[in-house]
């Protein structure tokens, strides 16, 4: 045989970096140290910066594995983290189950998890912290805002220059550095470490602690033991406690527990749910600082909070959906606040559940987690009576002399109606402002009108992007739309017939406004409170602060459902509860048991008792029956039942495939490959290709296709196998597309 056939010598194949890019593509790619160096373990969860793709443009990637070289040409890379990697192990290992649960390229997964700093490659350190001095005299102080700025940092010990000059504004803090009484300086992280430790200690030993202003009671005493019971394991706990049920001293408690044993708790709330209130409320029963974490921060705060909770200092987080990707070197506690809501679900990208996935992150660090709620998810209750959640319940409003609220129907047939709402409802208002209290009128609906119809011909006005008609903001002058955000002048006739008689169909909250100030202002301040009106949390909280603790009338969307503790509202109002009534959506009938029971859980928080009106056009509906005659546990229960029946979720684990494009055909050619490629899994109930509910949106022809199966391993099992040749195909790339796995809704 001539030498050169003969089989090479064996040389070991090298071990390289499995890396990861934020790219929609499926598989790790293989690097070598630009420097030489061999690789190692320790380098797993660092960035590095890579040549990637055709143009061999730099992206920032990130280590998630090492092992043997699978290409032949192993491009060099970079290190960006020297010391420390950017992940620690445990969040890596819970985001690679994310990735394979969601069946999401890992790259984008773990991208997902990291603020935008960090994406982008910027060094992992922390600011300066703001320290104070000893030698400067605070009696030479005058004006308050000084004085408060220095007895907060008294009480804090160290607080990071970004927060201090976020809370007290920049101009204070340079008077008080120009002044020596506070000093700029690096503090070491085992000395905030330690001085995180004592100020976690604090209530035990300081019988004058906040904490210990309030006597539990015993329903909350006996889910405080039964939680903290065990916190060196991992234990699911579902608290269903209803309205004003004091479900926030529980966590309260337990959160202190946690930080006298020195650990990191995280709490979970909805997106509308993190006022400035609720985390006043909590700094001040903890006597710690207490960080949070939200769309609102800007990139460079949000990246500060993930940084301290990655070195341990920051020790109470309360944070939104995104929170769940913080690092915690030293978890001992998981909460999620009002667990059933939906904004816990991301929409779009990766579509994790932040619910599911902090359940998953306790499993793996031993750590009980509480998912706490007046309305349990159906999904949850049903883990709780399987026996995967321990259930603990409250069943009585914490507040002495506070009641439940009384619930009544306003049968609304053949009565007249004044901006859609009925005498009975009118009159109840008055009654509630003339003697001083509040009242809240609740509709779901956002503008003026939801339709602009032609009382002529019938013509009404669309959008031209989206299959759905156009909402009338400002009195009838504007039209928007609320799924693209398109939006035009009114126009002054019937493009159709060229009548005059255009008329705002249906009623939104800025309509209810208009009649209810005209009606009551002189009774009371006339508040709405929706998107349109307050954009901001801190807006939120001014609005509600303008109505005063006198007579006030407020009306709003979800935005004020939930989370509000208004003592002085007595009467909730809801307008519109129909639509919920007869949707053909999964979820509608839960859904709006749970809207009810939150917003009517808005009145009679402290001594004087709450009354509810719902009013209705079916007054017998047997869901609105039962919840007058039961509670939210009944209403549950039947539409388990009902779940069970008819194969939906939590019975059935589904998956929906979505896409988008410009043309039909592609959607539906791309879609029909897709439900071909599940042919070999039986197992798999394939429904589709269908159009989506709304089949035009933004311009886009929508379709979908529903994935279901009686077993989550063989959804799962088929998923995996299939999706990620769905990401090298070419019909893929003339349709946008996503998978959903557990969707919230079919829409
Ligand atoms: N043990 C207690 N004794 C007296 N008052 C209490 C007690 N626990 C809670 N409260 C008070 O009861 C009110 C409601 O408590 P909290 O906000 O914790 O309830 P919640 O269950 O979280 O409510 P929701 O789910 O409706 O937002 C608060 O004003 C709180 O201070
Ligand atoms: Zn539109």
């Amino acid at each position: 045989m001539p030498a050169t056939e003969l089989p090479p010598a064996e040389t070991p194949v090298e071990t390289v970096w499995k890396i990861v890019v934020n790219v929609p593509l499926w598989g790790q790619f293989d690097y070598r140290p630009a420097d030489g160096t061999s690789v190692s373990p320790a380098d797993i969860g660092k960035r590095v910066r890579v040549p990637f793709g055709r143009g061999g443009h730099e992206r920032i990637g990130l280590i998630t594995a090492i092992g043997p070289a699978g290409v032949e040409q192993v491009l060099p890379a970079t290190l960006l983290d020297t010391e420390a990697p950017l992940l620690p192990g445990e969040l890596l290992e819970s985001l690679v189950w994310l990735h394979r649960y969601t069946v999401s390229p890992l790259g984008e997964t773990v991208w997902q998890a990291l603020p935008k700093p960090m994406r982008d490659g910027d060094p992992a350190t922390l600011e300066p912290v703001a320290m104070l001095t000893t030698t400067g005299d605070p009696a030479t102080l005058r004006g308050g805002k000084y004085k408060s700025a220095l007895e907060s940092l008294l009480t804090q010990g160290v607080l990071p220059e970004s927060e201090a000059r976020e809370r007290h504004t920049g101009a204070v803090v340079n008077e008080l550095l120009r002044r020596d009484l506070v000093r700029l300086e690096p503090v070491s992280i085992s000395e905030r470490l330690a001085l995180a430790d004592a100020a976690g200690r604090r209530w035990r030993d300081e019988p004058e602690h906040p904490l210990h202003r309030l006597q539990l009671t015993q329903q909350q005493h006996d889910a405080v033991h039964a939680i903290a019971a065990d916190p060196d394991a991992y234990h699911g706990w579902l608290l269903e406690g209803v309205t004003g049920s004091g479900k926030t001293e529980v966590y309260l408690r337990l959160i202190a527990q946690t930080l006298a044993a020195g650990r990191q708790a995280l709490i979970l709330v909805p997106e509308i749910g993190l006022t400035p209130q609720t985390l006043q409320r909590f700094e001040q029963r903890l006597g710690v600082p207490v960080d949070a974490y939200h769309s609102g921060l800007s990139d460079k705060d949000r990246a500060q909070v993930w940084l301290r909770a990655r070195a341990g200092l920051a020790r109470v987080i309360v944070g939104t959906r995104s929170a769940a990707f913080l690092p915690l070197p030293n978890p001992g506690l998981f909460i999620v606040d009002e667990e059933h809501d939906g904004s816990f679900k991301q929409f779009d990208g990766i579509r994790y559940n932040a619910r599911d996935f902090l359940v998953q992150r306790g499993h793996r660090v031993g750590r009980p987690i509480v998912l706490g709620s007046a309305t349990p998810s159906l999904e949850s209750l049903h883990n709780a009576q399987s026996g995967r959640y321990g259930l603990l319940r409250l069943t009585e409003r914490a507040h002495g002399g506070a009641t439940h609220p009384q619930m009544h129907i306003v049968d609304m047939r053949g009565v007249p109606l004044e901006a859609g709402l009925s005498p009975v409802v009118l009159k109840a208002i008055q009654v509630h402002l003339e003697r001083g209290e509040q009242v809240l009128v609740f509709r779901n609906r956002r503008g003026y009108a939801p339709v602009l119809l032609c009382h002529d011909c019938g013509w009404s006005a669309q959008c031209q992007q989206c299959d759905a008609p156009m909402t009338v903001h400002r009195q009838g002058r504007r039209l928007q739309c609320h799924h693209c955000g398109a939006s035009c002048t009114a126009p002054p006739a019937c493009p159709d017939c060229g009548g005059l008689a255009l008329h705002p169909q249906g009623i939104g909250t800025e309509r209810l406004e208009e009649f209810l100030s005209e009606r009551f202002a002189d009774l009371a301040p006339v508040v709405r409170i929706d998107r349109g009106s307050t954009r901001t949390r801190d807006g939120l909280q001014q609005r509600l602060a303008s109505v005063g603790d006198g007579a006030g009338l407020l009306i709003g969307t979800q935005m004020l459902a939930k989370g509000h503790h208004l003592p002085n509202l007595t009467l909730v109002v809801v307008v519109g509860a129909d639509e919920g009534l007869f949707s053909t959506d999964f979820r509608a009938g839960e859904r709006l048991a749970q809207q009810l029971i939150q917003v009517a859980g808005r009145a009679g928080r402290a001594d004087k008792p709450g009354v509810v009106l719902i009013q209705t056009h079916h007054p017998d509906h047997l869901l609105l029956q039962r919840l007058l005659a039961a509670d939210y546990d009944a209403v549950a229960q039947t539409e388990l039942d009902e779940r069970s029946k008819a194969s939906w979720p939590p019975f059935v684990a589904l998956a929906l495939i979505r896409a988008e494009g410009r043309h039909v055909a592609d959607v539906r050619e791309f879609l029909q490959s897709v439900a071909n490629a599940f042919g070999p899994y039986p197992n798999v109930m394939v429904m589709g290709p269908l159009p989506a509910p709304m089949p035009k949106r933004a311009g886009y022809l929508r379709e979908q296709l529903l994935l279901q199966a009686d077993s989550r391993a063989d959804l799962h099992f088929a998923l995996q196998r299939v999706i990620p040749t769905v990401y090298g195909a070419p019909l893929a790339r003339k349709v946008r597309w996503s998978l959903d796995v557990d969707p919230y809704d079919l829409y």
